[in-house]
C-alpha cells in the first residue's frame, strides 16, 4: 500500500492551554516547543497571540525558535487578530495563521448574532487578508459536526478559492460519532469541486471520550491532518491524543493508508515533560504514556510475555519511550514471573522445596502488600536460607512513650529474653525513632534501617496498624513485620521481628546474654 502523509498538527500550547488550570509561562510553552519539535511533529500551534501579550510573546519567541516545524497562531476573523498573528509569527522558518469562525446555525445565530452569508462574507475576507500577510492559511469551521452540510460546502469552496490550504473540521463539542463524522469529511471531500487544492483536517474533542476513533474513522475517509494534543490536554473533556493517534496508525499499518514522521520515542519523554508543567497527572491505566501501559502484574499474562512478549504486547514499550515493558509482581503473580525476577537478581535455590516455600510466603506478603519490591524478595529469601530462627526470641515487654508539644519524645520500654527482662530509655526525633533508639540501646545491632512502612489493616481510627520494618547489616536485608491498635507497640515489635531474623539473638550485645 503506498501511504500518504499524515500531518500531525499538535495544539497542546493552544487548545491544551485551554484546559482549566493548565496555562502555562512563555517559558514553559518554550520548553514543551522544543521537545514537540524533537518529536517531530508537522505543525506547532504555539497559542492565540491576540489573546494576550503573554501568548503574543510565546508564539514569538517559539516561532522564533522552532526550525523544523512549522509555528502557528490561532486567530478570529477580525482584522487585529490576523494582524497579531501575522506579527508573533514574522520571524518563522515556516509560519501558519490558523482563522475560523462558528458554521452551525446554533454559533451563528446565538453567539456570533451573524446570518450565514455574513459568516462566508466574513470567513472568505479573513482568508484573503491572512493570505496577504503570509504563505500558509488554514481555516476552521468551528462547530463543524452541528452544520448543515450544503452550508460547508459553499463556504468551503469560497475560502479554498480565497487562498486557504488547510480546512479544518473541528468537532468543538465533542458529539460526533465516528462513522457519520468521517462519512461527512468523506463527502464533503468527494462534493466540493476544488477539495483538491486543500488538505482536509479534523480536530475532535473528547466529550463522548469518542476524539481519538472520530479522528482516525476520518483518516479512513481522506483527511490528512489530525489535530491532537499530548496526553490528550485540551478544552474541558480534551482533545484527541496525539500519542493514540499517532500509535493506531503505526500499529495498524495494516489499514492505515497514511504514516507520520514522528519519532515515537521522543512520546513518553514529551508526555512527562506537558504533565509535570501543567500539573495534570497522566493516569496509570492511559493508552501509551500510562504508567501501566506496558505493566503486567497478572500470573497468566506475565508467564505469556516472557515466553513470547507479543502474546500480549501489541506495541514495544521502548518504541515509545519506556526504557523496558515491566513485569509486576503482587498477589496475582504466578511461578513463572516469581522465579524470573529471582533469576534476574541473581538469586538460586538449592532445591525445588525452597522455591515453592519461598513461592508460599511470596504470596502471604502479597496478600498483605500492593506491590513486592526487589528488596522484599531479597527479604523473603534471607529469612527462608537462614531458616527459621532457632533460638529463643527477643520479646517486647511493656512500652511507654511520652510526646509533648514542643519537647523530645521519649521511649521507655523493657524488652524480654530467656526469662529476663532488660530496660532501656532513649529520645529520638520522634516517638517511633525515639522506640528504635531504645532497643538499639540495648541489642546494639548496628543494623541500617532501610524501610518503615504503616499500613491501616481497616478503616477507622480503631484499625490495626501494621508496621513493616526493614534492617540491613553486611549485606543481608530482612524484613520484619508487627501489627497492633497502637503504632509505636506495632512499631517496636516489626523492629524487634527483623532483628531476631537478622541475627541469631545469642550475638547481640552481652546484657542480653549475648557474646
Ligand atoms: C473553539 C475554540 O476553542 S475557539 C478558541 C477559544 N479560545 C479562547 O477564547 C482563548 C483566548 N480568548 C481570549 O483571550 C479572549 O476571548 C479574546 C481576546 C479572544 C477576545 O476577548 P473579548 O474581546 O473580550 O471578547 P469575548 O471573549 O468576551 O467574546 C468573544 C467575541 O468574539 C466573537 N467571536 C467569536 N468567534 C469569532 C470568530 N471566529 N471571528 C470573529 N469574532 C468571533 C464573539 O462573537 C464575541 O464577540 P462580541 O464581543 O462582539 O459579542
Ligand atoms: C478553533 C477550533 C479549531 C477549535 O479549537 C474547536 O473548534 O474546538
Amino acid at each position: 500500500m503506498d501511504k500518504q502523509h499524515l500531518v500531525i498538527f499538535d495544539t497542546t500550547l493552544r487548545d491544551g492551554e485551554q484546559s482549566p488550570g493548565a496555562s502555562m509561562t512563555k517559558e514553559e510553552k518554550l520548553r514543551v516547543a522544543k521537545a514537540l519539535e524533537k518529536l517531530r511533529v508537522d505543525v506547532i500551534e504555539a497559542g492565540f497571540a491576540v489573546s494576550s501579550p503573554g501568548d503574543f510573546e510565546a508564539v514569538k519567541s517559539i516561532a522564533e525558535t522552532v526550525k523544523d516545524s512549522t509555528v502557528c497562531s490561532l486567530a478570529r476573523t477580525t482584522h487585529l487578530d490576523l494582524e497579531r498573528a501575522a506579527e508573533a509569527l514574522k520571524k518563522a522558518n515556516s509560519g501558519r495563521i490558523h482563522t475560523f469562525i462558528a458554521t452551525s446555525p446554533i454559533h451563528m445565530k446565538y453567539k456570533l448574532q451573524m446570518t450565514p452569508d455574513q459568516v462566508v462574507e466574513q470567513a472568505v475576507s479573513a482568508v484573503k487578508l491572512a493570505r496577504n500577510m503570509i504563505g500558509d492559511v488554514e481555516f476552521s469551521l468551528e462547530d463543524a459536526s452541528r452544520s448543515e452540510f450544503d452550508f460547508m460546502c459553499r463556504i468551503i469552496e469560497q475560502v479554498i478559492n480565497a487562498g486557504a490550504g488547510t480546512i479544518n473540521l473541528p468537532d468543538t463539542v465533542g458529539y460526533g460519532f465516528p462513522e457519520e463524522y468521517a462519512e461527512t469529511v468523506g463527502k464533503l471531500i468527494e462534493t466540493i469541486p476544488n477539495a483538491d487544492k486543500a488538505i482536509f483536517s479534523v480536530h475532535c474533542h473528547n466529550d463522548l471520550g469518542l476524539a481519538v476513533s472520530n479522528s482516525l474513522a476520518a483518516v479512513m475517509k481522506g483527511a490528512r491532518q489530525v489535530e491532537c494534543t499530548i496526553n490528550g490536554l485540551g478544552e474541558r473533556a480534551g482533545n484527541a491524543a496525539l500519542e493514540e493517534v499517532v500509535m493506531a496508525v503505526r500499529t495498524r499499518k495494516d489499514i492505515f493508508p497514511v504514516e507520520t514522521r514522528i519519532d515515537t520515542t521522543q512520546i513518553v519523554p514529551t508526555s512527562r515533560l506537558v504533565s509535570s508543567i501543567t500539573g495534570f497527572p497522566v493516569q496509570p491505566n492511559k493508552a501509551i504514556v500510562g504508567a501501566n501501559a506496558f505493566a503486567h502484574e497478572s500470573g497468566i499474562h506475565q508467564d505469556g510475555v516472557l515466553k513470547f512478549r507479543e502474546t500480549y504486547e501489541i506495541m514495544r514499550a521502548q518504541d515509545v519511550g519506556w526504557s523496558t515493558n515491566k513485569i509486576v509482581l503482587g498477589k496475582l503473580s504466578g511461578r513463572a514471573a516469581f522465579s524470573a525476577r529471582l533469576e534476574e537478581l541473581g538469586i538460586q535455590f538449592e532445591s525445588k522445596a525452597d522455591l515453592n516455600e519461598a513461592f508460599v510466603r511470596f504470596k502471604e506478603l502479597a496478600d498483605k502488600k500492593r506491590e513486592i519490591y526487589d528488596e522484599d524478595l531479597q527479604a523473603l529469601v534471607s529469612e527462608i536460607q537462614v531458616g527459621e530462627t532457632t533460638g529463643e526470641q527477643i520479646t517486647l515487654g511493656d512500652l511507654e512513650v511520652i510526646s509533648k508539644t514542643g519537647q523530645a519524645p521519649h521511649a521507655e520500654l523493657t524488652l524480654n529474653f530467656k526469662g529476663e527482662n532488660y530496660r532501656s530509655t532513649a529520645e529520638g526525633d520522634g516517638p517511633v525513632d525515639a522506640v528504635f533508639k531504645a532497643i538499639e540501646k540495648l541489642t546494639k545491632s548496628e543494623a541500617e534501617l532501610k524501610l518503615y512502612l504503616v499500613n491501616a489493616v481497616t478503616e477507622g481510627t480503631d484499625s490495626q496498624g501494621e508496621v513493616t520494618v526493614r534492617l540491613e547489616k553486611g549485606g543481608r536485608i530482612v524484613n520484619g513485620q508487627g501489627a497492633d491498635t497502637d503504632i509505636l507497640v506495632a512499631s517496636a515489635r516489626a523492629y524487634l521481628n527483623a532483628l531476631n531474623l537478622l541475627e541469631s539473638p545469642d550475638r547481640l550485645h552481652p546484657q542480653l546474654g549475648g557474646v
